[in-house]
């Protein structure tokens, strides 16, 4: 029954072979080659590409080495060049290895089977040359090829793996967050090929034909290809699971009816079920004839979690819907996307429409991009500099900011900003899940006029100010800086665990009379800002603290927070108070 279930499929993945023109091709470079110079070389270059393309191949001999290096697709690897390391997956079309070309790291795929006919072998060919062509950050980079027949073989950049191992590995912890960052990257990567010209259908777009890197972006492979899948390899071994079946297949495809760009779209929405569940589509199906009947008559679908976000859950019910028409499109799935990445970073209302409206499609910002618009927000840049960004500001003219103002900054900057990996202009950036955490520590994120008077940026600072408030670090440092502390010593910090809350840890007497180190948690209601202890609440941590330290035995401050540096140039005296 397995058998013919993954045997039956790989008839149902050959049901349209030509969507994929192959005189646009040349067309595409007539128009573009009629823009140049006559005396540009590129002219030159594109007219030996039309020769090919258009089959003016004269003088050459299509299966002799050096066919595809006249031609303007991927240059032609010669297989000594390549150094074979282990192989590193399989799939319908053959075998994968690491290997090394060049002495760079690559990814070489190794046809199964070698003995095309003339046409097919030209068609190949064709191919490689349309995908050589598409040069996005989240498609798999073409680098070459071999088009010999024999030695047939593709030269891609090496990844880490697919999405499919990294998702369902036990060892790998992604937050929501981080799996919708990879779904936007194989989206982005799929609008590309959706846009090109000619059209790039997938057509087999499933979790194991994205590739993730080192740096967790996303990568569409294995695109284009699917024509020149061999019949019956199709069939999986038991190890590799219900690869190249109609797992991920739309049911018009499967149906074997006409199809368009919107059965990619269809397997998206199972690739984002996955995502969420973080489980394998179907398992419960071992027959192709009752599986087939489900999804195509039945209309079944994968079952989503009933704590799915909402617009999560909308937007693959219409991935996935029956019609194809009611398929959105990835340009709107990319949108959706961002929406729902800045919802799961940013919990805080104001701080979810702040980030939408200046930084929707980003998750990193540079420090300075961030200041100035939250300056704009908070309304901080006075009237007769508005028209400047604060961020000018503060290294040009600092002296026309209160002195308060900058303290401001310089705390928001300390607790939130993070010292660039790239290099950015000012070396720091900002991503919008820690500005989602600072907002769940402070907040509720307030307007002019300020509840209470006090902008989160005041919060902020007065809580930096208290020598007990050591941040963001860890459980193991805060035991390293209280151990050999006398009792009573105590510091407060960012809760790892809880979103908005605090940790208090303290050296206490243990019940053998010996002094030892506990942590207990603050509650803090971000949407209200009232913090508890003990099922005793309080308008401010700092209030909490003071009222609470005969209580809880909080005699004496650790030394050592970082923050403490802030302070030891300025006038703080009057700022205590807010
Ligand atoms: N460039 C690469 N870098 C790292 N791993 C890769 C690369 N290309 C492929 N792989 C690994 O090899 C596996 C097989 O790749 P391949 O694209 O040939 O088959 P598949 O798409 O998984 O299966 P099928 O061909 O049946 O659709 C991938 O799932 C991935 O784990």
């Amino acid at each position: 029954m397995e058998e013919s279930f993954r045997s039956d499929s790989c008839q149902l993945l050959e049901t349209d072979g030509d969507f994929i023109r192959f005189g646009h091709v040349a067309t595409f470079d007539l128009q573009l080659v009629e823009a140049l110079s006559p005396c540009d070389e590129r002219r030159r270059d594109f007219k030996m590409d039309m020769d090919i393309d258009t089959g003016g191949n004269q003088g050459q001999n299509p299966g002799q080495r050096g066919y595809m290096a006249a031609a303007s697709g991927p240059i032609e690897v010669d297989p000594s060049e390549i150094e074979f390391l282990e192989q590193i997956g399989s799939g319908s079309f053959g075998a994968v290895y690491a290997g090394k070309c060049r002495q760079k790291d690559v990814a070489v795929k190794v046809l199964a089977k070698q003995d095309f006919d003339q046409k097919t072998l030209e068609a190949f060919r064709h191919e490689v040359a349309v995908m050589s062509k598409i040069y996005h950050p989240n498609v798999n980079l073409f680098m070459g090829a071999c088009t010999v027949p024999g030695n047939m073989m593709i030269v891609t950049e090496l990844m880490r793996g697919d999405l499919e191992r990294l998702i369902l590995d036990d060892q790998v912890h992604l937050t929501l967050l981080e799996r919708m960052k990879l779904a936007r990257d194989a989206a982005l990567g799929m609008l590309w090929l959706h846009s090109s010209n000619p059209q790039i259908i997938h057509r087999d777009l499933k979790a194991s034909n994205l590739l993730v890197d080192t740096n967790l972006n996303c990568k569409i492979c294995d695109f284009g290809l699917s024509q020149f899948t061999p019949r019956g390899k199709n069939i999986m071994d038991g190890k590799e699971g219900a690869k190249g079946t109609p797992l991920w297949m739309a049911p018009e495809v499967m149906m074997g009816e006409p199809f368009n760009e919107k059965a990619d779209i269809y397997s998206f929405g199972l690739i984002l079920w996955f995502l969420v569940t973080k489980k394998e589509p179907y398992e419960e199906y071992d027959d192709l004839e009752t599986f087939t009947r489900d999804i195509c008559l039945q209309k079944v679908r994968p079952r989503l979690p009933v704590d799915c976000d909402p617009n999560l859950r909308d937007l693959i019910t219409r991935c996935w819907d029956q019609h194809p028409q009611v398929r959105p499109r990835f340009s709107d799935i990319i949108t959706k996307i961002e929406h729902i990445m800045v919802d799961l970073a940013i919990e805080d209302k104001i701080g979810r429409q702040f980030w939408k409206y200046y930084f929707l499609q980003k998750d990193t910002v540079s420090w300075s991009d961030f200041i100035n618009a939250f300056a704009k927000l908070l309304d901080l840049v006075p009237a007769i500099y508005k028209n400047h960004p604060i961020a000018y500001i503060l290294q040009n003219h600092p002296e026309v900011l209160e002195e308060k103002l900058r303290l401001d900054i310089e705390c928001l900057k300390i607790v939130l900003a993070d010292v660039s990996k790239n290099q950015s202009e000012d070396n720091f950036v900002v991503f919008s899940e820690k500005f989602g955490n600072i907002c769940n520590w402070f907040g509720p994120l307030g307007l002019k006029p300020f509840p209470n008077n006090q902008s989160i940026l005041d919060k902020i600072r007065l809580l930096l100010l208290e020598s007990w408030f050591h941040g963001d670090i860890s459980t193991p440092e805060s035991e390293l800086r209280l151990s050999g502390k006398p009792e009573g010593t105590f510091l407060v910090r960012f809760s790892t665990s809880s979103a908005g809350c605090y940790t208090v840890t303290k050296v206490s007497a243990g019940p053998d009379g010996k002094p030892s180190i506990k942590h207990q948690k603050i509650q803090h209601r971000p949407a209200t800002g009232v913090f508890e202890i003990n099922g005793r609440s309080y308008p401010t941590l700092i209030d909490l603290i003071r009222c609470e330290q005969n209580e809880l035995r909080l005699f004496m401050p650790c030394g050592g927070s970082r923050y403490q540096t802030l302070f030891m140039q300025q006038n703080t005296a009057g700022y205590v108070d807010g």
